[in-house]
């Protein structure tokens, strides 16, 4: 077997010191270049501390994270990023907030100045296929929540990272704009294929968009088991309401109410 793109080997992760909260035990989890991901647990089991260590925003108290054959010791340049509340600079209007990453991550950076028009038809483009054109010249706070999301989402993807971490990044939208998103991202997948790990408690979306979903245990969390999804894309809506793929989202809802079932003792 080819190397994971991400491997996250036998992590564990305690906060706050020795009488912390271990929030992870003994995590592992592999994904290949270009796979889709999504990781679903009970709340609080630790799917959000497994993004920042693998974004490389906090070290793993044990074990090790290889992304890209190389140990992650920091913050990680060839990932985009979205959470569930956008993070857009309240003083930028959204093209220049959107563009952010291009003047931050190598090797972009360097060629922002020269290739500037080129960029900016590249957010530009971004920005009409999430519906937001003609929003470019405003500030995030003239725009509503779902519409900033549209652009965080913008932002994760306007310099082709070659991985997207995402946590929750559709959680506040009502449903419309959510599956509007979903196939957004889908395209973007297809055209591109970043390798994507997507934390949602969403279980349909899980199916719907990726390769493998991944099922947490409770806290201390790891990877408990898993479920591939086997269509083919593009996935189309109608096929989240055919019965084999809801007999799949039960699946996953049977398992982690297991896992909820096994809340426990252990946490500590
Ligand atoms: N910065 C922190 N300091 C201390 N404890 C933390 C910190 N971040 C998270 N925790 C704790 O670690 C555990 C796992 O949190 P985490 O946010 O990773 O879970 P989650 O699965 O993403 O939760 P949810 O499903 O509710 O979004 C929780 O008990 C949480 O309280």
């Amino acid at each position: 077997m080819t190397e994971p793109f991400v491997h996250i080997d036998r992590v564990s992760m305690r906060y706050g010191g020795v009488e912390g909260t271990l929030a992870l035990r003994d995590a592992s989890l592999a994904v290949g270049e270009g796979e889709f991901v999504a990781v679903v647990g009970p709340s609080g089991c630790g799917k959000s501390t497994l993004m920042r260590l693998v974004t490389g925003l906090w070290p793993p108290t044990e074990g090790t994270v290889v992304v890209n054959g190389r140990e992650v010791t920091g913050p990680l340049s060839i990932a985009g990023m979205a959470f569930q509340n956008p993070t857009l600079l309240p003083w930028r209007r959204i093209l220049p907030n959107v563009m952010l990453p291009l003047e931050v991550v190598r090797p972009h950076r360097g060629q922002l100045r020269a290739q500037r028009a080129q960029y900016e038809r590249k957010a530009r483009d971004l920005l009409k296929m999430v519906g937001l054109e003609g929003f470019e010249d405003r500030y995030p706070w003239q725009l509503s929540g779902g519409m900033q999301q549209r652009a965080s989402l913008c932002r994760a993807l306007v310099h082709d990272p070659r991985l997207l971490m995402l946590d929750e990044p559709f959680g506040a939208l009502d449903v419309f704009t959510r599956e509007d998103l979903w196939d957004v991202l889908q395209s973007v997948w297809m055209a591109k294929k970043p390798t994507v790990i997507l934390v949602t408690h969403d279980l349909k979306e899980a199916v719907y968009l990726a390769d493998r979903v991944l099922i947490m245990s409770a806290r201390p969390g790891r990877i408990i088991a898993e479920r591939r999804v086997p269509y083919p894309r593009p996935r189309r809506l109608d096929q989240t309401y055919e019965a084999e793929f809801q007999a799949i989202v039960h699946e996953l809802r049977d398992r982690i109410a297991e896992a909820r079932k096994g809340e426990t003792a252990d946490a500590r």
